[in-house]
């Protein structure tokens, strides 16, 4: 509650002091956007990433010059550059405007990027509160067992979801994030290739799926080479992660699991059949996440630089 409350009275100073942040903001995420589509999957994975440790502070995107940094941590190499690349446009645009100068953090920037690249690929349109700080460190130790793995199945992600008061309901409604982006081949191909199962085969996966996910991944592939993770709607930000994962095709054991266990089926059966109850869902849930750990006063600062402390 204490965090709701700040953000609250934050939200109206940092709107008036710079009005016109979201048109801004906006502004640069659509050219960013129309000059590659990885824009949209790549900054909300990076917001993502970003919540999860130490709070939305932007602190993923500190960079040090001993890659001692969030960003340096393994689970970390694979956040696509164009996610900091499209904060850092959109904060150059904010500070080009003279009343807006060093007055919104890259943590806001970020999280209002975020709300446009939904929309952009088709998502929901929502409000995003404002008035976050930006963090002062930054550790690559400190992303050990905060994020989740895709060979988690559903106990490990609702245990780890509800450590940061996420409920089941968000982890399925925030999973749909994977209806956009893709993934390297090493972080599935044990699912297609070495399985301990007669055919080798995950026997949650679809077998034309997985015959497909062959061709894009055949043994020995160039560990850069990456396939959507939505083999249906890869650039549209809408239900049919939910649909496929009825039909085997969740790529990852994280996203299969949501509908191989009965517990949380019943959900992923309502967002695959209702749209708008996606929607809902997923704004509740990344309003949440918006609001996890946040700075404010000492704690924090407006960072001019966002990949380094002022
Ligand atoms: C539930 C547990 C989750 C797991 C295990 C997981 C795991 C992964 C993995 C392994 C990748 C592929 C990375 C690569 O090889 O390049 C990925 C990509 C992605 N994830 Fe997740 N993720 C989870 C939840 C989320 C959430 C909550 C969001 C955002 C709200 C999210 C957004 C994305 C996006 C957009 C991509 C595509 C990135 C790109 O194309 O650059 N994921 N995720
Ligand atoms: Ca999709």
């Amino acid at each position: 509650m204490m965090q709701l409350a700040a953000i609250v009275i934050l939200q109206d100073s940092r709107r008036s002091s710079c009005p016109n942040v979201e048109a801004i903001v906006h502004a640069a995420v659509k050219q960013k956007f129309e000059q590659t589509f990885v824009t949209a999957p790549a900054t909300l994975r990076l917001f993502f990433h970003d919540c999860f440790i130490r709070g939305c502070d932007a602190s993923i995107m500190l960079a040090f010059r001993n890659n001692s940094a969030e960003k340096d941590n393994s689970d970390n190499l694979s956040l696509a550059g164009d996610g900091f690349d499209t904060v850092i446009k959109a904060k150059a645009a904010v500070d080009k405007v003279p009343q807006c100068r060093n007055k919104v953090s890259c943590a806001d920037i970020l999280a209002l990027a975020t709300r446009d690249v939904v929309r952009l690929t088709g998502g929901p349109y929502y409000r995003v509160e404002l008035g976050r700080l930006d963090g002062r460190t930054s550790t690559k130790a400190s992303v050990r067992q905060h994020l989740p793995n895709p060979d988690f199945r559903l106990d490990q992600l609702k245990s780890l979801f509800a450590s940061h008061g996420l409920s089941l309901t968000d982890l399925i409604a925030l999973s749909g994030a994977h209806t956009i982006g893709f993934s390297h081949c090493n972080k599935f191909t044990h699912r297609i290739y070495n399985f301990k199962s007669q055919n080798r085969i995950d026997p949650t996966m679809n077998l034309a799926y997985a015959r497909h996910l062959k061709q894009e991944c055949p043994a020995n592939v160039d560990p850069r080479i990456a396939v959507d993770m939505d083999p249906t709607t890869p650039q549209k930000f809408d239900k049919f992660y939910y649909k496929n994962l009825q039909q085997g095709k969740g790529l990852f054991t994280s996203d299969q699991s949501l509908f191989t266990d009965a517990r949380s089926r019943k959900i992923v059966n309502l967002f695959a059949a209702d749209a708008a109850a996606f929607e809902r869902a997923f704004v509740a849930a990344i309003t949440k996440l918006g609001r996890f750990g946040i700075k404010n006063g000492k704690q924090g600062e407006i960072r001019r630089d966002c990949a380094a402390v002022n």
